[in-house]
């Protein structure tokens, strides 16, 4: 091993809150911002391209991969990535992070291992569904998998919120509202169903709406005009004919906007808070909020479980909401990561602002290095049909173009009969787009667009950069950071590098938060002070498994602090090569 460059920083933490807040202001519906180029970043192309050629697609099965096990748990490998590194070579370690809402469709101890064998990083437990016990038989079987069989799937929750829709009567039948028909909103409650009424699940629903007003359903399922109050209830007609579903979600418009109504529901209702109390028992990774509103409620949950769990849960917020929209940097700042849940947000606002209106949130979370899943209808064809159509692989492609950290499927996965088809096209889809994003070098883009410094942490997030562009000029074949509470690994991921990010951590909470971020591999292993002997024992290990050969190169990233030298924190940068 030789140390052919070395760039060391030793000293104490300068912390200069350089805030976003403002400069970011309008991104979403406002006037673009540019920003000029800090940092030029090229890469050396003739390597990468050399290295990028594509494999071809092999899913292992669980007998084969088993054998890798116990020498892959050595090194804090998973299963799963330790036999894509050993089959595609650095470079063909996918980025782009896949979440599986699991469902009925998929939660036998078989079918979880079968998703988790081909790809599924995060799998997704929506609270709004199903009983608790059959959330903590998955939880359990998720669990045992990756104690048992070497897997590394982390598990979130996702709560319920609160939310004016339409009460469920438990039948899964859609009825049809035709044109012209008149139908009754109401609290009132019944069993069963009742011609030409629709049951709201609050009370105050109709407050402040006025006959002339509209009501869209579920985003624009079918629109119904209000003609009169009745008490508590609207009598209105239907004007654009349509399904509804159970649980379709309400929305009221006023001139062709959203009437903006503050219903006083605290965005974590009772239950969220007893799911949650059981979340914490489960040992779960990520909580999801739906239906955040501002930063107060995520404060609020993650002073919860700072003082009810020894283990860093990650609190996500679900951006569903006009509201949301209107203060998305704080509660960007607030969480620690965000979903784009484009299911409810198409409810809110015109669909043909979906598309921007991303890629807006992906690139706040990335100036503010926080994860962020794309959610919702990715493949939604596919619940009833075995092949996506092209336009949803399009709008994959895009999301991957993006550089989000992850995609996640819903029904997709927890419904439908083609589930594992659903995760072979996004983790295919993806490969294909990550590989034309590093030959025409999109990266540079992204920079372009960079505010240069702007966390906290001036002296990581200088480090990170620079690594990153090192990185990607020599060609080197990969990224080891070494790290306790993944936020050197997050730094690196933020510039989005051309070859993989392998974290050693040894904390398993940090490890498994680390499974949501892009082109990160996290792996549980033993660090000491000694930082050249973690480096040492680490590519020892990766050389010896035939994982590394002679020449490769690596470039190493820390910021260990020795619990022996006080204060002291060592930052440095290293690139070494396999003699
Ligand atoms: N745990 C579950 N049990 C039963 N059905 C589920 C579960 N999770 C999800 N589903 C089904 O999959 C569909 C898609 O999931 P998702 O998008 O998470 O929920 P929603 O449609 O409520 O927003 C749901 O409408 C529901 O029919
Ligand atoms: C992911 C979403 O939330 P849920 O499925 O819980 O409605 C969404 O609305 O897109
Ligand atoms: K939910
Ligand atoms: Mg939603």
């Amino acid at each position: 091993m030789a140390v052919v460059g070395d760039l060391a920083l030793m000293g104490t933490k300068i912390t200069t809150p350089n805030k976003l807040i403002g400069k970011l202001e309008k991104r979403v519906f406002g006037v673009p911002i540019s920003f000029s180029p800090k940092f030029s970043f090229s890469h050396n192309k003739s390597r990468t391209a050399i290295k990028a050629v594509m494999q071809i697609e092999k899913i292992q099965s669980s007998s084969e991969l088993k054998g890798s096990l116990k020498e892959g748990s050595l090194l804090g490998f998973d299963v799963v990535s330790e036999r894509e590194l050993k089959e595609k070579g650095f470079l063909g370690l996918r980025k782009t992070k896949l979440v599986c809402t699991i469902g009925p469709a998929c939660c036998s101890l078989d079918e979880l291992e079968k998703l988790a064998i081909a790809g599924m990083n995060v799998a997704r437990l929506n609270m709004c569904h199903n009983s608790r016990e059959w959330h903590q038989d998955v939880i359990r079987k998720i669990q045992k998998l990756n104690e048992e069989k070497g897997y590394s799937v982390s598990i979130m929750i996702d709560t319920e919120g609160n939310q004016i829709q339409v009460v469920d009567h438990g039948s899964s039948s859609s009825v049809k509202a035709e044109e012209d028909s008149i139908w009754y909103f109401t609290t009132e409650k019944f069993e069963g169903s009742r011609p030409f009424t629709i049951q709201a699940n609050y009370e105050g629903f109709s407050e402040g709406v006025n006959p002339g007003d509209e009501i869209v359903i579920d985003g624009g399922m079918a629109t119904f005009e209000v003609i009169e109050r009745v008490g508590n209830d609207l009598r209105c007609k239907c004007t654009d004919p349509g399904l509804l579903l159970p649980r379709a979600k309400l929305s009221f418009w006023r001139d062709g906007k959203l009437l903006g109504r503050d219903y006083d529901l605290p965005t974590l209702s009772t239950k969220d808070w007893s799911d949650i109390v059981f979340g914490i028992s489960e040992d779960i990774d990520f909580i999801a909020v739906s239906f955040v509103k501002d930063a107060d409620a995520i404060k609020h949950l993650k002073d919860y479980l700072a003082s009810k769990s020894s283990k860093a849960i990650k609190v996500l917020a679900k951006i569903e909401s006009l509201e949301s929209l209107h203060r998305l940097e704080e509660i960007v700042e607030a969480s620690d990561g965000i979903m784009i849940a484009r299911g409810d947000l198409g409810v809110e606002i015109p669909l043909e602002q979906i598309p921007s209106v991303q890629e807006d949130i992906t690139y706040v979370c990335r100036q503010l290095n926080k994860p962020v899943i794309v959610a919702s209808q990715l493949l939604e064809s596919m619940v009833e049909y075995p092949t996506p159509t092209r336009a949803e692989v399009a709008d994959v492609s895009e999301v991957v173009r993006q550089y989000a950290d992850a995609l996640m499927l819903s029904g997709e996965s927890a419904i439908g009969s083609y589930g594992m088809k659903a995760l072979s096209v996004l983790r295919t889809t993806s490969t294909r787009m990550e590989q034309s994003c590093r030959e025409e070098s999109r990266q540079t883009l992204l920079h372009q667009r960079k505010l240069g410094v702007s966390l906290p942490d001036q002296i990581a997030e200088q480090i990170c950069n620079c690594a990153v562009e090192m990185a990607d000029n020599l060609g080197v074949d990969a990224i080891f950071v070494y790290t306790r509470h993944g936020k050197m690994a997050s730094l690196l991921s933020r510039n989005r590098p051309n070859p993989p990010i392998f974290a050693f951590t040894n904390d398993n909470s940090t490890r498994m938060a680390l499974n949501l971020q892009w082109g990160v591999t996290p792996l549980l292993t033993d660090l000491s002070d000694d930082m050249e002997g973690n480096v040492k024992k680490t590519v020892e290990l990766i050389k010896a498994k035939g994982m590394m050969k002679k020449d490769d190169a690596i470039l190493v990233v820390s910021d260990i602090i020795p619990i022996s030298t006080a204060r002291a924190i060592f930052q440095s940068i290293q690139v070494m090569t396999i003699t």
